[in-house]
């Protein structure tokens, strides 16, 4: 008979870290769900049996997954320097601008023309979109060090982030790229001009970006610095130079 009513034990319940390696078939069952952590005991055991089968993959990343921001204006080369991370570190990069592309291209996206109106005019796409996409990345990437490029660029964004993220992962650091406006506006020209097929990479849509860097953006990298946990890079030099210094910040802050 379905009587017992088990209330799943503590380490089971509190899969929220782990979801990123559970079955899809997991993802909605009660030991996912907080909010419904009682089942049958039938249920119980049969979850408990499957739940056994992952579990080296949930030990490895019952931790919260770590986070490391990456900001600076736009072309100073943030992007590049994650390529190189990832290749000496073990991160996972997350470009919010890339995703926001993703979703922008998805057919059927509800948010396709909204995404391409805010990134020509250089705007910041609410919060809720770009929070969604990027949660949605690290619980499908299975890892547990993330990158994440490009975002948060505005008060709405950490808000945003602070409100669905921040209890369910660590920050590290802010890896912030300092680039002079000349020398980013001539980087991003030179890659529409190389073929980026950015809609953005424009003189006019340029102009946008940067307004919305020193406005909104700037003041978010000053609350981290004067929260301490600013690494600040100076991007002007050659990439390979410019690396020299990113490995420096994390290899001191204890990754291998
Ligand atoms: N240190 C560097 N010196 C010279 N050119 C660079 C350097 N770093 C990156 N670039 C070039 O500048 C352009 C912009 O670099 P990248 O895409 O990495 O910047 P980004 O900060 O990610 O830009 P965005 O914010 O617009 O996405 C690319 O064409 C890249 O090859
Ligand atoms: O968190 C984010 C990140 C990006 N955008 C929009 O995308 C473009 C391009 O971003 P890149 O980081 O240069 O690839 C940016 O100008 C914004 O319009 C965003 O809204 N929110």
């Amino acid at each position: 008979m379905w009587r017992a009513i088990t209330r799943i034990p503590k380490t089971l319940d509190s899969l929220g870290q782990g979801v990123a390696v559970l079955p899809q078939q997991f993802q909605h069952s009660q030991l996912y769900n907080n909010n419904h952590n009682i089942c049958s005991k039938t249920n119980y055991l049969s979850l408990h049996n499957q739940a056994s089968l992952i579990r080296p993959k949930y030990r490895m990343s019952s931790a919260k997954p770590k986070v490391v921001f990456v900001l600076g204006g736009p072309g100073a080369g943030k992007g590049t320097q994650c390529s190189k991370i990832v290749e000496r570190f073990q991160f996972e990069h997350l470009s919010a601008g890339d995703l926001l592309r993703e979703e922008r291209s998805r057919e059927g996206s509800e948010y396709g023309q909204l995404i391409e109106e805010y990134i020509r005019n250089g705007k910041i796409v609410p919060v809720e979109v770009t929070c969604s996409l990027l949660e949605n990345a690290m619980k499908n990437s299975g890892k547990s060090r993330f990158l994440i490029d490009g975002f948060p660029r505005n008060q709405d964004n950490l808000d945003g982030w602070n409100r669905q993220m921040s209890d369910k992962t660590e920050m590290q650091f802010v890896l912030f790229f300092d680039c002079a406006e000349d020398v980013c506006v001539k980087r991003c020209l030179g890659r529409g001009q190389s073929g980026s097929g950015r809609s953005d990479d424009n003189m006019e849509s340029l102009k946008k970006r940067i307004q919305t860097y020193n406005n909104d953006s700037l003041p978010i990298i000053k609350y981290f610095e004067n929260a301490g946990q600013v690494k600040r890079i100076d991007a002007s030099p050659d990439a390979d130079k410019v690396f020299q210094e990113v490995e420096r910040v994390f290899l001191a802050n204890g990754f291998q």
